[in-house]
C-alpha cells in the first residue's frame, strides 16, 4: 500500500515537471512523515494551550497563550505548505504556494483577530486595557479605604470615646483602649463577655428593656446607664447603640459608643441640690418645700387623708446672731435643723426657708392631737439646750400650725394661715405652737398692717417724743428726764411704745427710728439748754441699736451736731439687754463711757443679773423696775428687794432711780431706803417737750 502510494508521487504523473530536489525514495517516506509529525505537534500545541488557558484567570496570560498558539498554528500551517512543495514541478511555484500560504495566514490571523475574543469568549485587548485601568482604580479606591480604615483604627484607638463592637448575642468583639481605661478591665477580659457585666443594678429595668426593643428592630439607642468599673466604682455613661447591618440589610453587630459622664452628672447633682437644697442645713429649701406641698394636696385630694402644715420659727434668733456672730448662728440653725428633721418620720418634710424659719409638712397626720403632739415634741427638743463653738445655747421656738383642707384649700392661704399661727404663738411669749384660729388671725392681720403703716410713719412725721421728768427724791428738784417714743397712728390714734417698739425691733426699722429719737431729743436738750434749763436727758436703747457697730459714731454725730456736752445725754439699757452677752456688752459700755456718757441699767431686777458683771460694768445709775415700786407699800418682799437693790447699787458707787412711782407713800418709803431719784405718775407723766414745766 506504502510502495504503491510512493511509488504514484514518485510518478511524472504526480511530479510532471521533476523534483524540486534530489529525490530519493527512502529519504521521501521518512521527511514527509517527521515533517507531518512535527506539523502534527504544531496543531497540537495551541489545542492543548486552548485547553490550558480556559483554566487561567489571569487574562493578560491568557491572551499571550493564546497569540503564542495562534502563532504555532501558523508556523504548523506554513510547514504543511513547505512539505507540499515537494511536489512542487518548480521553485518558483513552491516560493509562490508558501508566499500564498503565508498571506492567507496572515490574512486569516488578521481577520480572526477580531473575531477572536468572542471565539475565545476573552474580552479584547481594549477592554482589557480598560479592565486594567478600572482595576488600577479599583486598587488606588482600595488603598485609600485601607488608609481611611488604618485612620479610623488609629482614631478608635487613641478616641477618649469609649467604643465596643458586639457580635448579634451581645458578645463583645471589640472593644477600645478608652473603654479598658474607663472600666479598668483588659481587652482581653471583656472580649466574648457580654456588656452586661458592666451592670450596677442601679439602672431600672425598664431602660434596658427599652434598650433591647429598639436595637432588637433595627433602631438607636441612647440614654444614659449607671454602670460599675472592675473596681466596684459607679459611673455613668452616656451611651449610643446603632445595628450595624451587612449588604443584605441583616443586622450583624452592634457598636456601642459612650462617654463616662459622671462629673457632669455630679455638677447636674450639685446644681440640683443649689437649687432645691438650702446649701447651709442640706434641707429642701422653699421651691422644694412648696413643690413637696403641692404633692401633699395632691395626694390628700386622692387618698382624702388631711396633713398639718407647722411655720416654726426661733425665739429671739436675732440675738444670738447680733451676740456670738453669725458663724455661730449659722451652726446652731444647722443643729436645729438635724433635731427636727431626726424626731420626724421619713414621710414627712422638713424645709428651711431662710433665716431661722422653718416648715414641716406632716401627711396623713389629720387630728388635731396627733399633730399637736408633734409640735409639742419639737417645742420641747428645742429647748434642750445646743452645744455650738463651745458654748451651751439655750433656745426655744415657736410654731404655727395650719391643716389642709379644713383651713385652706389653696396653698399660698395654708401657708399665711400657718405663718399667722405662728406669729400668735410668738405674741403669746414663744416657746409654744398654736394651731390656727380665725381670732389669731386677726391678730396677726392687726399686727400686718401696723407694720406696714410703722414704715411710714417717720416719713408721715407720725412719731413724737414724750419727756417724762426724773426728781431727786431729797430736794424733789426736776434733775433730768426720759424721753419716751409716742407714735400718733392717723387711724388708732395714739399707740402705745410696747406694741410698735417690737415690730421695730423685728423689722429693722428701730435703727431709723432710734437715730431719730436721739436727734430729736439732742435738738430738744440744745433748745432747753439755750433757755437756761440744763439737765440730762435719758433715752432708751434697743438690743439693736445697741449692737450696731456704729452706735458710739452716731452718738457723737449728733452730740457734736447740736454742740452738746455727752453727759447732757444718758443711755438707758435694760438688764436682759446687757446680761445677755455680758462679755461684748462690757466693750460697748466701755466705749459709750470712754465718750462721756453715762448709761443706766433698766428695768433691774426683772431679769437675771449677774452680779459679778454688774461690778465690771462702767455704768453709772440702775433703773428699778416698777414691777417692785407698785406694792412696796403693802408687800414686804418687794420693799426687801428694792431695799437690796439700793444698797447694792450703792455698795458698786451707783445711783439708784425708781421707775413708776405713783403714791407719795412710794416716795417716802423710796426715800427712806436711800433711793437716789425716782420716775412716775406722781412726779409727771410723760408728756410733749413744751408741757414738760408747766406742771
Ligand atoms: N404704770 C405706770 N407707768 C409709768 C409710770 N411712770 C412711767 N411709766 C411708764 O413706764 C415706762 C418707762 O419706760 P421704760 O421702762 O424705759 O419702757 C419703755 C421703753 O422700754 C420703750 N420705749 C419707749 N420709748 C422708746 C424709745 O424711744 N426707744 C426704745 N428703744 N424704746 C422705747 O417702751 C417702754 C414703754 O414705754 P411707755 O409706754 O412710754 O412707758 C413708760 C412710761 O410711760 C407710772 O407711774 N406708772
Amino acid at each position: 500500500m506504502l510502495d504503491s502510494l510512493m511509488s504514484w508521487l514518485s510518478s511524472a504523473e504526480f511530479m510532471p515537471h521533476g523534483f524540486c530536489y534530489q529525490w530519493r525514495s527512502d529519504l521521501l517516506s521518512l521527511h514527509v512523515v517527521s515533517d507531518l509529525l512535527i506539523v502534527l505537534s504544531y496543531y497540537s500545541i495551541p489545542f492543548a494551550l486552548l485547553v490550558f488557558v480556559r483554566r487561567r484567570t489571569d487574562l493578560a496570560y491568557r491572551w499571550v497563550l493564546h497569540l503564542f498558539g495562534l502563532f504555532i498554528f501558523l508556523c504548523g500551517t506554513t510547514h504543511l505548505m513547505s512539505i507540499l512543495t515537494v511536489w512542487m514541478p518548480a521553485y518558483w511555484l513552491a516560493g509562490a504556494i508558501k508566499v500564498a500560504t503565508a498571506a492567507v495566514s496572515l490574512v486569516t490571523a488578521v481577520l480572526i483577530w477580531p473575531l477572536l475574543p468572542k471565539l475565545l469568549a476573552l474580552p479584547s485587548p481594549r477592554q482589557l486595557l480598560e479592565a486594567n485601568r478600572e482595576l488600577a482604580k479599583t486598587l488606588a479606591a482600595h488603598e485609600a479605604v485601607e488608609q481611611q480604615l488604618r485612620k479610623l483604627s488609629l482614631a478608635l484607638e487613641y478616641s477618649s470615646s469609649m467604643v465596643v463592637i458586639t457580635d448579634i448575642h451581645g458578645n463583645i468583639e471589640y472593644c477600645n483602649p478608652a473603654f479598658c481605661r474607663v472600666t479598668g478591665y483588659s481587652a482581653e477580659e471583656l472580649i466574648g463577655q457580654k456588656p452586661s457585666i458592666l451592670k450596677s443594678g442601679f439602672t431600672d429595668d425598664t431602660v434596658y428593656r427599652d434598650l433591647w426593643a429598639a436595637i432588637a428592630g433595627g433602631g438607636e439607642w441612647q440614654g444614659e446607664l449607671l454602670d460599675r468599673k472592675k473596681n466596684g466604682e459607679l459611673y455613668w455613661a452616656l451611651e449610643y447603640i446603632a445595628p450595624i447591618k451587612d449588604e443584605q440589610g441583616r443586622v450583624s453587630q452592634y457598636v456601642a459608643v459612650s462617654h463616662d459622664i459622671s462629673e457632669l452628672k455630679n455638677s447636674e447633682e450639685t446644681i440640683k441640690r443649689l437649687a432645691f437644697y438650702d446649701p447651709l442645713t442640706d434641707l429642701p429649701n422653699r421651691a422644694l418645700f412648696r413643690e413637696r406641698l403641692d404633692q401633699a394636696m395632691v395626694w390628700a385630694r386622692r387618698e382624702s387623708g388631711p396633713f398639718a402644715l407647722l411655720y416654726l420659727d426661733l425665739d429671739r434668733f436675732k440675738n444670738i446672731n447680733d451676740t456670738l456672730g453669725h458663724m455661730a448662728g449659722d451652726r446652731l440653725l444647722v443643729a436645729v435643723g438635724q433635731r427636727i428633721r431626726h424626731l420626724l418620720r421619713e414621710i414627712d418634710t422638713v424645709a428651711r426657708l431662710g433665716g431661722d424659719e422653718f416648715a414641716v409638712i406632716l401627711p396623713n397626720v389629720g387630728r388635731p392631737e396627733e399633730v399637736g403632739g408633734v409640735a409639742e415634741k419639737i417645742v420641747s427638743a428645742l429647748n434642750q439646750p445646743f452645744q455650738v463653738d463651745g458654748y451651751e445655747l439655750f433656745v426655744s421656738g415657736s410654731i404655727g400650725v395650719a391643716v389642709y383642707p379644713s383651713d385652706a384649700t389653696d396653698m399660698d392661704r395654708l401657708i399665711m394661715l400657718a405663718d399667722s399661727a405662728l406669729y400668735h404663738a410668738k405674741d403669746g411669749g414663744g416657746n409654744r405652737f398654736e394651731f390656727y384660729s380665725e381670732l389669731s388671725n386677726a391678730v396677726t392681720l392687726e399686727r400686718l398692717a401696723l407694720e406696714m403703716d410703722l414704715r411710714y410713719a417717720l416719713d408721715r412725721g407720725e412719731l413724737m417724743v414724750y419727756y417724762q421728768p426724773k426728781v431727786d427724791l431729797r430736794s424733789g428738784d426736776m434733775v433730768g428726764s426720759e424721753a419716751l417714743l409716742r407714735w400718733r397712728h392717723p387711724v388708732h390714734g395714739l399707740v402705745a411704745p410696747d406694741q410698735f417698739i417690737p415690730i421695730a425691733e423685728e423689722t429693722g426699722l428701730i435703727v431709723a427710728i432710734g437715730e431719730w429719737v436721739l436727734r430729736t431729743v439732742c435738738r430738744q436738750i440744745r433748745r432747753w439748754c439755750d433757755q437756761g434749763r440744763r439737765f440730762s436727758v435719758a433715752i432708751n436703747l434697743s438690743a439693736r441699736q445697741f449692737r450696731e457697730r456704729e452706735l458710739a459714731a452716731v452718738i457723737s454725730a449728733a452730740l457734736a451736731d447740736e454742740g452738746l456736752a455727752p453727759e447732757l445725754l444718758e443711755l438707758e439699757i435694760t438688764e436682759s439687754i446687757v446680761m445677755h452677752n455680758a462679755e461684748q456688752a462690757a466693750v460697748i459700755l466701755s466705749g459709750l463711757k470712754e465718750q462721756g456718757l453715762s448709761v443706766s441699767i433698766d428695768d433691774f431686777g426683772t431679769g437675771y443679773s449677774s452680779l459679778n458683771y454688774l461690778k465690771r460694768f462702767p455704768v453709772d445709775a440702775l433703773k428699778i423696775d416698777r414691777s417692785f415700786v407698785r406694792d412696796i407699800a403693802t408687800d414686804n418682799d418687794d420693799a426687801r428687794i428694792v431695799a437690796a437693790v439700793v444698797a447694792l447699787a450703792h455698795s458698786l458707787g451707783l445711783r439708784v432711780i425708781a421707775e413708776g412711782v405713783e403714791t407719795a407713800e412710794q416716795g417716802e418709803f423710796l426715800l427712806s431706803e436711800g433711793c437716789d431719784q425716782a420716775q412716775g405718775y406722781f412726779y409727771g407723766r410723760p408728756v410733749p417737750a413744751e408741757e414738760l414745766f408747766k406742771t
